[in-house]
């Protein structure tokens, strides 16, 4: 689904990505993990030519975006979705607006855009926020309203960029089952991290990331998200087991 071939990018003379060759299977929920610094997020924004390589070649279901002009590499991201860390939402647009501007810029058919928008609503559990802003929801539903977002237009992959890291850990376990939902729906998905639990729950395949080379890819049975019913609980659970630790 997503073959990088010889990939290199540098930043200055800062050599942030080395020669990497990955294949990205149709339908796997791929990590990328690693040290700061290691090249993760780079990596990642290569796949959609957010960041463009200075060598190598990138290609996204059949199509080669490193050869595209830029009227095709529009049309090409329409089937790639992205979302980050910080959700990146506009401030001054409801969760409405939000979504309903990614299909906007796609130039898909505005009467068919209120459904559309509803849908995504409805999939990621906000339909009843459509007219809220973003500084009245909570971190996880921003996420949510982001992946609405990355969602509009049907895209074949999902670019995460620690969608994880600004969230707590229940809400982690929540966002990473909606994540698991849109696998099922035949949607590739990469998720840059840097917390291990979150890679091992979802992961089927994880590239391993050290001084913008690939250390090494790691087949695996997905651990599966352990749900936390009881917020509180899992803050003291995780006290004790440190506590239990200190005396051992
Ligand atoms: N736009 C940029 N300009 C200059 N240097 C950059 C740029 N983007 C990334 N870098 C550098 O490239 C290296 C890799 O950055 P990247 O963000 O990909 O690492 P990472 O593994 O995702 O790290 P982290 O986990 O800390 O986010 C870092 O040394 C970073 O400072």
């Amino acid at each position: 689904m997503i073959t990088l071939e010889n990939v290199s990018k540098k930043f200055n003379a800062f050599q942030a990505i080395s020669s990497v060759s990955l294949h990205i299977q149709p339908g796997e929920i791929h990590g990328i993990i690693g040290a700061s610094g290691a090249g993760k997020s780079t990596l990642l924004r290569l796949m959609n030519l957010l960041e463009i390589p200075d060598e190598g070649e990138v290609t996204v279901n059949g199509h080669t975006l490193t050869a595209m002009n830029s009227k095709q590499l529009r049309e090409a991201r329409k089937s790639i979705g992205m979302i980050f860390q910080h959700f990146n939402l506009a401030a001054n647009k409801t969760v409405y607006g939000n979504v309903a501007v990614s299909l906007e810029l796609a130039g898909f058919p505005k009467k068919q855009q209120r459904s559309r928008v509803m849908e995504c609503l409805q999939f990621v559990g906000l339909e009843d926020y459509a007219q809220s802003y973003p500084a009245q929801l909570s971190g996880g539903q921003k996420q949510r309203v982001a992946i609405a977002r990355a969602l509009a237009n049907k895209p074949q992959v999902l670019l995460c960029d620690e969608p994880t890291s600004a969230l707590d850990p229940r809400t982690t376990a929540e966002l990473l089952g909606v994540l698991e939902e849109i696998s099922r729906l035949g949607v590739t998905i990469v998720i840059v991290s840097h917390e291990m639990n979150v890679i091992k729950s979802i992961c089927s395949r994880v590239t391993v990331m050290a001084d913008g080379k690939v250390y090494d890819t790691i087949e695996r049975q997905p651990q599966g998200i352990v749900k936390k019913e009881n917020r509180a609980q899992y803050f003291v659970d995780e006290l004790k087991k440190d506590g239990e630790a200190g005396d051992a």
